[in-house]
């Protein structure tokens, strides 16, 4: 983020190598800050995740971000361009799924995207039926391109919305939870064509609540809770910043936590295993010994080892302490 143009007036100009770039972006609804002062860095050629519980702010952002909603304060910059101003300039090298398309049911699959594109000024209309091909194609529908929609799945719909953002090619693709509602086959679907995409070069930006999907899918993640960015970095930085902690069995807790504590980690209470047996938990800091130092230590102060285990803190358990909120991992 520190590899910008000069600060202008208006605040910080956009940074070189990101594709979307916000700073304190804030959106009220009456006196509730649906988006409280967040501040985003997608890195082009990312697949970038936007994590939180339903209601968190991310469909918000989304609409600003695309222009469709305007922000109560702060500066978006989507390809390098200021938002809403440059919506014009910017908006036709975006595609975007949002709330899902408004598809007509009586028409087929091509029929559709036809008509979509002709709403487009920017669709030149002699390419037309050569992108709807290529678009269907993309996203594995060629087979279904003349069924009428109504006949489509909703894995197939939100595919065939993918199809309809994919029309003219596109450098950042906002997808708003694009597998919710969708069954593991269809979920598989629009994971695979994500991949694929971002393989081809695309910035690729969705949402989701799920974090199973985002540690799948994404290179990077922010997560939102209740308005607010609460983390923000590569897939590998988040998973870092989560503290392991020492696991030690032993009939001796009083004398163990005595002994963590003086080597500089918070021990918890310890729990009565077997009423003979407790397990007592620390957090280690960045700089705590290592791990058979800490069991040495323990040794010396006559402390019986029963058990000893670093347990490294999962992305979930990361992500519940952010947010406060269990995450659904379902598929
Ligand atoms: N047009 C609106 N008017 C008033 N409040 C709104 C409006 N749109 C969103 N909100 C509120 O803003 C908050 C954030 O909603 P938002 O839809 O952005 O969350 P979300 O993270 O996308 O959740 P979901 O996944 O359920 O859509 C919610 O409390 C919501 O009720």
């Amino acid at each position: 983020m520190t590899a910008g143009a000069p600060a202008g007036p208006a605040g910080p100009g956009p940074a070189a190598g990101l594709a979307v770039e916000t700073h304190g972006l804030t959106k009220r609804f009456g006196r509730q800050n649906a988006v409280d002062g967040v501040d985003l860095a997608v890195p082009l050629g990312s697949v970038f995740g936007f994590l939180g519980p339903n209601g968190s702010g991310k469909t918000t952002t989304i609409r600003v971000l695309l222009g469709l909603a305007s922000a109560t304060a702060g500066q978006v910059h989507v390809l390098g361009r200021e938002m809403p101003r440059h919506g014009r300039d910017v908006l036709p090298r975006v595609g975007a799924l949002v709330e899902g398309p408004a598809f007509y049911p009586y028409l087929s699959g091509e029929a559709n995207l036809h008509r979509l594109d002709t709403a487009n000024r920017h669709a030149p209309s002699s390419t037309r039926a050569a992108r709807v091909a290529a678009a269907l194609e993309r996203v594995g529908l060629s087979h279904a391109a003349h069924k009428k929609v109504r006949a489509y799945s909703l894995g197939m719909k939100q595919r065939l919305g993918i199809a309809n953002a994919l029309l003219t090619p596109r450098e950042l693709l906002v997808l708003d939870e694009p597998t919710n509602g969708l069954d593991p086959q269809g979920t598989r679907e629009v994971r695979s064509l994500v991949r694929s995409l971002a393989a081809g070069g695309t910035t690729v930006f969705v949402s989701s609540h799920l974090l199973a999907e985002v540690e799948q899918m994404c290179t990077h993640a922010a997560v939102m809770s209740v308005g607010r960015l609460v983390a923000h970095g590569s897939l590998a930085e988040l998973r870092r910043a989560g503290r392991a902690h020492v696991r030690v069995l032993t009939p001796d807790p009083a004398a163990a936590r005595r002994e963590l504590l003086r080597l500089g980690m918070t021990p918890d209470g310890g729990s009565d295993d077997d009423g003979v047996t407790s397990a007592v938990v620390a957090l280690m800091p960045d700089d705590a010994p290592a791990p058979e130092a800490i069991a040495a230590a323990l040794v010396r102060a006559e402390v019986r080892l029963r058990g000893f285990a670093v347990e490294e803190a999962s992305l979930e358990d990361r992500f519940v302490a952010l947010t406060g909120e269990g995450f659904d991992v379902a598929q």
